[in-house]
């Protein structure tokens, strides 16, 4: 068993940003700074499977057979932590032994107990599949080895088809802080967003199988009151990120006010905390001028204020503080 930690972001519209300064040369003046031990490239065609009334869905688990031309590996991913765009899951690889994934080869103990494989095994049937080009880079950082791999392709289910165009970052070795704070140098560069969901979760959307994205207002304020501040924050970010998705990902401005009651929520908590004695994170700083500037913006500017570096970095900061 491994846990991988990694972090993703999403490769955001070339419309939204200056042609000619393209993701490929942005990339390489970043990766000139850097000391990179290792490079190569590979292209990966993943399956997913599932059953039809999707039992792995439920227990949380991602099941693909991986293949390349030099190999194959099924690998299921299981529930794991997510914190806006930073993931931890725990997953399992293995051999190939046939067209479909074999569940007995993964540890028992991963199985809810009861769990009925071999009915589990006979109902399984792809779902979905990814394909993509994966270019990367094994990087040295602050005592820590970590992969920059950028994946381009498409994801194609029943319903149709997305195009993946994603850098991720993930810890080999070494620690999350370390992972945190390369992946806030990258993301200061411009045209990156953090992205929230694994390639798995938007295949289920394209097989007509997930949950279409739909705004979802904050609970009232009497019902936050049980939390403590650090978890509003987490829940301010976590609003401010799925509604920026509906924005950006569905074209979709109506979610705006929800994206903006996020950050208010995250200012409002950490101005509580900080009453209640806790230290100010440097990140503090920037929430009022923000909050001020939102709220001047137009259609236009906020389509353009989705397309910013500087926020990317203001939301790894306050994933780093929340993951301390
Ligand atoms: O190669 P992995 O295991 O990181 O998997 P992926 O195909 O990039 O998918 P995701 O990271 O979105 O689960």
């Amino acid at each position: 068993m491994q846990t991988e930690i990694e972090i993703k972001f999403l490769v955001a519209d070339p419309a939204l940003g200056d042609p000619a300064d393209s993701m490929a040369n942005k990339l390489d003046i970043f990766l000139n700074s850097l000391t990179v031990v290792d490079h190569s490239e590979v292209e990966l065609g993943n399956i997913y499977f599932d059953t039809r009334d999707l039992a792995l869905r439920r227990l949380d688990m991602g099941l693909r057979i991986r293949r390349s031309n030099d190999f194959a590996e099924q690998t299921i991913k299981c529930r794991g932590e997510g914190l806006g765009g930073l993931h931890a899951r725990p997953e399992y690889n293995g051999p190939v032994r046939g067209e479909l994934p074999c569940l007995a080869d993964f540890p028992a103990t991963i199985w809810p107990q009861g769990e009925d494989l071999a009915a589990l095994q006979a109902a399984l049937v792809p779902q979905f599949r990814t394909d993509f080009l994966r270019r990367h880079w094994l990087i040295a950082w602050e005592g820590a080895e970590i992969e920059l791999a950028w994946d381009r392709g498409e994801i194609v289910g029943q319903e149709g088809r997305e195009a993946i165009d994603e850098l991720e970052l993930e810890l080999k070795r070494g620690s999350a802080a370390a992972l945190l704070t390369l992946a806030e140098s990258l993301g200061a560069m411009p045209g990156l967003r953090l992205g929230v969901q694994s390639k798995a979760q938007r295949g289920y959307r394209l097989a007509g199988l997930g949950k279409a994205l739909v705004a979802r207002p904050l609970p009232q304020r009497g019902d936050l009151d049980g939390l403590s501040p650090r978890q509003q924050i987490a829940l301010g970010l976590e609003q401010w990120q799925h509604h920026e998705q509906i924005c950006v990902l569905q074209q979709d401005m109506a979610a705006w006010p929800d994206l903006v009651a996020g950050l208010a929520l995250i200012a409002q908590a950490l101005e509580h905390s900080v009453a209640m004695g806790e230290p100010a994170p440097e990140w503090n700083k920037a929430m009022a001028p923000l909050l001020a500037e939102l709220a001047q913006l137009d259609e236009a500017g906020r389509r353009r204020w989705l397309a910013r570096a500087d926020y990317v970095v203001l939301q790894l900061a306050i994933i780093a503080w929340l993951w301390q």
